[in-house]
């Protein structure tokens, strides 16, 4: 080893040990600050938007911010587990999409809790049984996610988070030899996000060659247990399941993206830069979703979504799901949601959350 490298490792050394001083510093102040927790809420997304932000804007590189968010959600992470641990689920199994971003949001030191379905994530934590948990709600290409639009509307779970993880789609198989791949399995969200893709490089797999599998990460076990087959799947679920990638990125959009929700049982504090969820319905006449949205645009709040889907009580009649820019403590979303309130004749807030 020449000194020079010698001299720059001497260097890093020196700086990896006060990194460790600080972490550890930095663990023991959050330990302290759990035990100040009254409240027994240790996860406080609020605070941990608002370190993020800061980090962001004090960045100097030349680490990407992507990659500093990514550092500080793990110290974040860990320190939180110091204070306590906790439990979330998402939809599974291992490898899932969900699975990620229940891993970006919270980071590696959470217990999480593989579910079968939507429906088993939001009863894990009606439950207690987690404390939180990750739902998909929209795919940029596919559209919104029904079943987790109607549990929002029964559920006693308050939204406590938002997270936008951008999609990439994985051909994977237990070796690249494409010529041998006779069937792929993928879930049908995924088949339909690379459709083009599969039309134009395996054509030959047509319709009855392509199986439906309950989730990406199924498709890649499938395909782990069968040298013909191949699945679309995440780049996580090859790692999972010990599978060769073929080809990456091959969805149709690059810019393919599914934002999930964090469901509990906090209400969120404002962090300075938040949404507010919420689902409203009016009577079935003209103009009347106009005249129920217009309080928004009186008092300066802007809406970043409106979907609708049926409200189950009556044919042909629509129940809107809304975000809003704010926080429910706002006070422009105040009087908006007040005036809001007096026109509609059904309105629930799900939550108000920091913007991902
Ligand atoms: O500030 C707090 O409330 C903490 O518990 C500390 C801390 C952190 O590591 O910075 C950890 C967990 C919370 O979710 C927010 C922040």
């Amino acid at each position: 080893m020449t000194e020079e490298l010698q001299h720059l490792r001497d260097k890093i050394d020196t700086i990896d040990n006060e990194l460790l001083k600080l972490v550890n510093e930095r663990a023991k102040l959050a330990q302290a600050i759990g035990q100040k927790k009254k409240s027994g809420i240790i996860y406080r997304p609020d605070r941990e938007a608002q370190i993020l932000e800061r980090l962001k804007e004090h960045n100097l590189g030349p680490v990407a911010n992507e990659r500093i968010i990514q550092l500080f959600t793990e110290i974040m992470s860990l320190c939180r587990a110091m204070e306590e641990p906790i439990t979330v689920a998402y939809l599974g199994p291992r490898g899932t999409f969900s699975e990620e971003a229940a891993l970006k949001r919270f980071g590696n030191a959470i217990t999480t809790a593989a579910c079968d379905s939507i429906d088993e994530v939001f009863r894990k934590v009606e439950s207690g049984a987690a404390g939180y948990g990750v739902v998909p709600i929209e795919n940029s290409t596919e559209g919104a996610i029904g079943r987790t639009m109607d549990l929002l509307l029964q559920t006693p779970l308050i939204v406590c988070g938002e997270i936008q993880l951008p999609i990439h789609q994985y051909l994977m198989a237990q070796h690249t030899e494409l010529s041998q791949i006779n069937k792929i399995y993928s879930h049908p969200q995924s088949f339909s996000q690379c459709h083009e893709w599969l039309h134009r490089n395996l054509p030959h797999l047509l319709d009855t060659a392509r199986i439906n599998a309950p989730s990406n990460a199924d498709a890649a076990r499938l395909a782990a247990a069968d040298k013909n087959a191949a699945a679309i799947a995440s780049k996580r679920a090859a790692d999972v399941f010990g599978l060769a990638i073929c080809a990456e990125n091959i969805e149709d959009d690059p810019k393919n993206t599914t934002r999930f929700l964090v469901i509990g049982t906090q209400n969120i504090a404002a962090s300075g830069k938040d949404k507010t969820s919420l689902v409203i319905s009016t009577n079935n006449r003209p103009g009347a979703i106009h005249e129920l949205l217009a309080p928004l645009a009186q008092y300066g709040v802007g809406m970043s979504r409106l979907e609708s889907r049926p409200s189950r009580t009556g044919l042909w009649e629509y129940v809107f799901f809304i975000d809003i820019e704010g926080h429910q403590e706002n006070q422009n979303v105040v009087t908006a949601l007040q005036e809001l309130r007096k026109k509609a004749t059904f309105l629930k807030i799900f939550g108000s959350y920091p913007v991902a």
